[in-house]
């Protein structure tokens, strides 16, 4: 299994589809892992080299107890695509994942051929973030499962697809309460709403019809009305829009990055 050893952890990373493809790397939540793509992939592998990375303190990559920042997170991802020999690549995130994608856009500019930000933000309210990691930190991952689950998943996708509902679930309560409170801070703590005027490389917003924690009001409206160019995709889905909708997100995002 392919670990980077980044800033004092070990970042689990892998690279799947076609090889000599362009490379799209893949980016997930918090509290959930890099399985978060797999009903996407099948529709996205034999057009590109994917580079799926557990985001720091989330699946198999190791949590450091303390907060992160978005730049600590961005730094992780491209000292994994050093590691794997990866320059300049696409990449995709969600919420968490968009977040540390539009770091990396402003921060190293011409890394990020394109960029796809789906069911993101560019700023969410601090306050409740503390509230929630001080609530992980104290209580763990349990104390916090039922109100996430509602803002991951809608009550149509839990009606319908129940066991994969509760395999969310697993994985949420699985995550590492360290990990998780750490990537709070990142997103308590994130300073990109003044910046993203200057994202200078192609971008898509994706945002989901059902998504209570980013909704395209005050959300996905303020990255298309700030990143010069951006282009949008409603889906129908809720904040987990790659369990909700993986084959139109993953058509809405090959037509995007392939034109
Ligand atoms: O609001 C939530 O719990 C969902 C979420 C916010 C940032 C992220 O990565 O997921």
């Amino acid at each position: 299994m392919p670990f980077s050893k980044v800033s004092g952890a070990q970042i689990y990373w892998k690279m799947d589809g076609r090889e000599g493809a362009p490379v799209l790397v893949l980016l997930n939540s918090i509290g959930s892992d890099m399985d978060l793509w797999d009903p996407a992939l099948a529709h996205l592998r034999d057009q590109f080299r994917l580079l799926r990375i557990d985001t720091r303190g989330h699946g198999a990559s190791q949590a450091e107890p303390g907060d992160y920042t978005l730049s600590l997170l961005a730094e992780d991802i491209l000292a994994v695509a050093r590691e794997a020999g990866v320059d300049s690549f696409a990449l995709a995130g969600v919420s968490l994942g968009g977040m540390i994608g539009m770091e990396i856009a402003l921060s190293h500019p011409g890394v990020l051929e394109k960029l796809v930000l789906v069911c993101t933000s560019a700023t969410m309210d601090a306050a409740s973030w503390d509230q929630r990691i001080a609530t992980v930190r104290e209580k763990g991952m349990v104390a916090i499962a039922e109100m996430a689950m509602g803002r991951f998943l809608s009550p149509e996708f839990r009606a319908e697809e129940p066991a994969v509902y509760d395999v969310v679930l697993r994985q949420l309560i699985a995550t590492d309460a360290q990990g998780y409170a750490g990537c709070g801070a990142a997103i308590r703590d994130m300073d990109l709403a003044g910046r993203i005027s200057a994202i200078a490389c192609p971008t898509l917003v994706v945002t989901g019809t059902r998504d209570t924690s980013t909704p395209l009001e005050g959300h996905g409206e303020n990255l298309l009305q700030t990143i010069p160019g951006a282009q949008h995709l409603a889906l129908e889905a809720a904040h987990l829009a790659p369990l909700e909708a993986p084959e139109a997100l993953a058509a809405g995002m090959t037509s995007f990055l392939t034109n």
